[in-house]
């Protein structure tokens, strides 16, 4: 019987852990890596006194027939759940109930609770930031920001955002360049929790024409800590590129002041807030590539950036990722 080699997964986004989980299923055995000390990358979830708080990805939609098919799955194992917010619109200073029939489903008792339970018990190194991915005479070797060596791996699936991804591809300049040429918006992310609930039905809000872009009462989602009405706020990407080493403090005081301005009732003092920037929140424009590969030599890139930009797409590319190396190997 042979042994057959690990196949090295970087990022334990949804992305990463959907090839890993397809990888797995098919006999292969994986060896995942993160810099992170958790995983979900933008899927994740911040602890805080306010409970868990969805600071990145709000909820995802299912259009894709084999996503529909998992997301139904991810349900019956109860680990995600349908979120029916009361949603609003606010254009030209005008708060409008803007209802629609749109399923949206969100991680249960959070977002994280997906990628944690995609893991599962699959071998993964955390806190371990990937610097060098390089091959040598017959197999792949990664290098970490610590300076240790890890490998022989046989493959080299990297899923991490466009620009985090470039550099990790060196050794193929071709999809070093494509990655490259993948330009990642950023965005602010404020999450505030007052003591007494707000006098508000608003549940979720698409903004135009103000710094923010979105905003949703974290605790309206399902399984969410209830004792404080939490909410959080994103900022535009345009606001945020203007904004990028703005203060976490002026952050949020700017951000919970077009809050106030907006949401129609008497905003109080939160008892807790907290700003997080994601630097490579979104692709500027959305790739129909799947996946970016060099079959022969053993490596692909995956991640949203290859498709949608939305939690759909990431999961998807991790799925072609895993789908071409199999076939490869046929
Ligand atoms: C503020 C915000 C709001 C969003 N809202 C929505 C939404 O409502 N609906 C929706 O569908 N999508 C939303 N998205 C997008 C969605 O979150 C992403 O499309 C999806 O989570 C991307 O998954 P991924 O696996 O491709 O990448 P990521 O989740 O970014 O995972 C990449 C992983 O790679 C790791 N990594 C990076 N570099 C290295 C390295 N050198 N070594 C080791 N590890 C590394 C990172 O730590 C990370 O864990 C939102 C994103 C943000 C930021
Ligand atoms: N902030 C970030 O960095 C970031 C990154 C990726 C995705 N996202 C957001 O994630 C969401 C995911 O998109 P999706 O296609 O899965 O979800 P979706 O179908 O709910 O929303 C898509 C877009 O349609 C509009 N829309 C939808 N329902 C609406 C309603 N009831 N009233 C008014 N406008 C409505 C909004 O402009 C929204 O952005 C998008 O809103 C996108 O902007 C944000």
């Amino acid at each position: 019987m042979t042994t057959l080699l690990p196949i090295a997964i970087i990022g334990t986004g949804i992305a990463g852990l959907s090839a890993a989980q397809a990888l797995h299923a098919a006999g292969h055995p994986v060896q995942l890596f993160d810099k992170s000390r958790g995983s979900g990358g933008r899927m994740s979830s911040k602890r805080s006194d306010a409970g868990a708080l969805d600071l990145g990805a709000q909820y995802f939609t299912a259009r894709d027939r084999r996503f529909v098919d998992v997301v139904q799955q991810w349900q019956a194992r109860g680990w995600v759940a349908e979120w029916t917010p009361s949603l609003y619109n606010f254009n030209n200073g005008q708060l409008t109930a803007s209802p629609d029939e749109q399923v949206r489903w969100v991680g249960s008792p959070r977002m994280s609770a997906i990628t944690r339970a995609m893991l599962g018990a699959l071998p993964v190194n955390f806190s371990c930031r990937i610097t060098e991915v390089f091959r040598g005479e017959q197999h792949w070797h990664l290098q970490d920001a610590d300076g240790n060596s890890h490998g022989p791996f046989s493959h080299v699936i990297v899923a991490t955002p466009a620009p985090q991804a470039s550099p990790l591809l060196s050794s193929v300049p071709k999809l070093a360049g494509a990655a490259a040429s993948v330009p990642m918006d950023p965005t602010w992310a404020v999450a505030l929790a007052f003591p007494t609930a707000l006098e508000t039905r608003v549940e979720g809000c698409f903004v135009q024409d103000s710094p923010l872009d979105w905003l949703a009462r974290n605790r309206s989602k399902p399984g969410r800590d209830t004792q404080l009405d939490t909410w959080v706020l994103h900022a535009t990407s345009q606001w945020t590129k203007q904004h990028l080493d703005m203060p976490k403090e002026a952050v949020t005081e700017h951000l919970l002041g077009a809050f106030a301005e907006l949401i129609g009732c008497a905003v109080p003092a939160p008892a807790l807030s907290l700003a997080h920037r994601w630097l490579y929140a979104r692709p500027a424009s959305a790739h129909q590539w799947g996946v970016l590969a060099d079959s022969d030599l053993g490596i692909y890139a995956c991640g949203d950036w290859c498709l949608s930009g939305r939690v759909e797409g990431a999961w998807l590319s991790g799925q072609e990722a895993a789908r071409r190396l199999l076939e490869h190997l046929q």
